[in-house]
């Protein structure tokens, strides 16, 4: 039977008046890669935030492999004002931070890029490893725990090595082109050892060359590091040529679900996205 990693039940977000996650439910099993899509504005964004600590859900749980790590439901004024579903089914407040979510194992990356643009290409990927080792910057600065720092820097070269980036190492990130920067956002990512990894958008901005690279180099990640992939994207060709299931958000709500094929012929999922432009 699969192997659950990630389970998010009732999951919503509200903020003031707007429900921008209504009630969103979701699996995904090891070895996955699972695509949320939606047109803009749907709640994607929302729900990796609330996956990865940066907002407590108002009302909902999520588990990692079997664990409660988030549970919420509606406080203070909330509890008068809570527009969503499933009000009174959680009790429990289990909040996390969002270093403490990737030391679980779970890992992100952003829609605008965020890199440390004036470091070289292997400090930024060495101080991402500094969040998942015990020496810290601190320590590594100030040399307090050379064998440590020294694996650290031979893990990094590896890493870069399996991303395609060795060449780069001693380049400043922002001189990378585009889809390099991506890739080394990504290699960030894989740096803290996630069993999860959740990209939002990977291919924006991307041309079509860089975008093919980007779902060879999904696939290729996915299997050398042995990982479950949780990815928003609007770039549909990329979604279906390498998703195993398809989650669909609109206006906040699970629409539809299933394989590509499913999700091609659904006419819910046809009309949401009439009209809605598609982002390259
Ligand atoms: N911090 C916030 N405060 C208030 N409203 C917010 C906040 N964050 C998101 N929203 C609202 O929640 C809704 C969902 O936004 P979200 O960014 O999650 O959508 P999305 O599906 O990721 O969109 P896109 O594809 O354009 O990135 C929108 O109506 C947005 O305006």
């Amino acid at each position: 039977m699969a192997e659950n990693v990630l389970h998010v039940e009732n999951m919503t977000m509200q903020f003031g008046g707007v429900v921008a996650v209504n009630n969103l439910s979701l699996d995904v099993n090891r070895g996955e890669i699972v695509a949320l899509i939606g047109p803009n504005g749907a709640g994607k964004t929302t729900a990796f935030n609330m996956i990865t600590g940066v907002y407590a859900p108002t009302n909902g749980k999520i588990s990692f492999k079997g664990e409660v790590m988030l549970e919420n439901h509606p406080q203070g004024k909330m509890v008068k004002n809570y527009l969503g579903e499933n009000d009174g089914r959680y009790d429990k407040t289990i909040v996390k931070t969002p270093d403490q979510i990737t030391n679980l194992g779970i890992a992100r990356t952003f829609q605008n890029i965020r890199l440390f643009k004036s470091l070289t290409v292997f400090d930024n990927v060495l101080i991402a490893r500094h969040m998942r080792s015990k020496a810290n910057v601190f320590s590594a600065t100030f040399c307090l725990n050379k064998k440590e720092e020294q694996e650290n820097r031979k893990k990094t070269l590896e890493l870069l090595r399996m991303v395609g980036l060795e060449n780069e190492k001693d380049e400043i990130a922002s001189s990378l082109p585009y889809g390099k920067q991506r890739r080394l956002e990504i290699a960030r990512a894989l740096a803290t050892e996630p069993e999860l990894l959740l990209l939002d958008e990977p291919a924006a901005g991307m041309n079509p060359q860089e975008t093919d690279e980007l779902s060879e180099f999904i696939l290729k990640i996915k299997n050398e590091f042995h990982l479950t992939v949780l990815v928003i994207e609007h770039h549909m060709e990329l979604v279906m040529s390498i998703s195993d299931r398809i989650y669909v958000l609109d206006f906040g709500k699970l629409i539809a679900q299933g394989t590509p094929e499913v999700i091609q012929n659904d006419p819910k999922v046809i009309s949401a996205y009439l009209g809605v432009q598609e982002d390259e």
